[in-house]
């Protein structure tokens, strides 16, 4: 976990600036001002698999994505081609995104689906930082958060300011960590973040300990449609893309194949 332990460690000097620039107080004061939240929970809860759709320039595996076009523009593309959801990167260091572009992106006038903090979230403020820009939906990750009681508590937190968290798992024991703390939401990752390595099978064996009633995701690592629905009839209601969608040549038809629009529409013309 050498690079999860790298980001976390200069996540918290991060925080610690940002509480300082600006104390949880100022940003509970302007929580009444931020937009109001939309439904991450139900936008996944529809039928079908729901495509959470990545926003990052950049990441630790992967280095820069060729992509040109700015953050609004391509949740624009997102919202238009089928996506459910869109996550975008917070962390700047090593994704290059940014709590201004989950900002721009949030309060953009053309984006009408929720909205997800993708951070490394160790501290409270982050949660209430999300909020105040606009933020539908955060990411917990059991593994930077490390205990019970305090995951139990963010998620209270969380859903105390109308969001829902994706709480995010590497391990069938991060999972019922996540399902004991009160997940509503449990993500698989299926990138080892120490080799980097993507396992999409071991997702499946994480996707049987978690009991009906809790949504499931699969993260990282899908690299065509074909992935998408292999992930729905193992049972995920979703799944988390960035890289696939970020390096395809035609973004629109590779949003539309992970949305499923284009099996759809094949159907339909049978
Ligand atoms: O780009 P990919 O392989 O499609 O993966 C997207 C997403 O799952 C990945 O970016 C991710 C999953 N969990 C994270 C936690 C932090 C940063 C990034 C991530």
């Amino acid at each position: 976990m050498f690079m999860l332990n790298e980001i976390i460690a200069n996540k918290r000097l991060e925080v610690e600036d940002k509480k300082r620039l600006r104390p949880l107080e100022d940003l509970q004061g302007k929580l009444r001002e931020a937009r109001p939240v939309r439904d991450f929970y139900h936008a996944l809860n529809l039928p079908g698999i729901s495509l959470i759709a990545e926003i990052k320039k950049k990441s630790p595996s992967k280095g820069e994505f060729p992509v040109q076009i700015a953050a609004a523009e391509l949740a624009h593309l997102y919202c238009q081609n089928g996506a459910r959801a869109i996550s975008v990167l917070a962390d700047e260091k090593f994704f290059g995104g940014g709590a201004h572009v989950v900002e721009r992106v949030a309060n953009d006038p053309g984006v009408h689906l929720p909205v997800m903090y993708k951070e490394f979230i160790i501290d409270p403020y982050q949660i209430y930082e999300a909020r105040s820009i606009g933020a539908d939906a955060v990411l917990l990750i059991v593994r930077s958060i490390g205990d019970k009681g305090t995951l139990a508590e963010m998620i209270g937190t969380v859903h105390n300011l109308g969001m829902q968290a994706l709480v995010e798992c590497f391990t069938a024991d991060d999972a019922a960590i996540a399902v004991e703390a009160g997940a509503r939401i449990i993500g698989v990752n299926n990138r080892d973040l120490q080799t980097f390595e993507v396992d999409l099978k071991r997702s499946e064996e994480i996707r049987s300990v978690i009991p009906e009633g809790a949504l499931t995701v699969s993260e990282s690592g899908l690299k065509t449609p074909a992935d998408a629905l292999e992930a729905q009839q193992r049972g995920f209601d979703a799944i988390l893309v960035g890289e696939a969608l970020l390096k395809s040549e035609d973004l629109t038809k590779s949003i539309r194949g992970f949305a499923g629009l284009e099996i759809a529409e094949q159907q339909s013309n049978r």
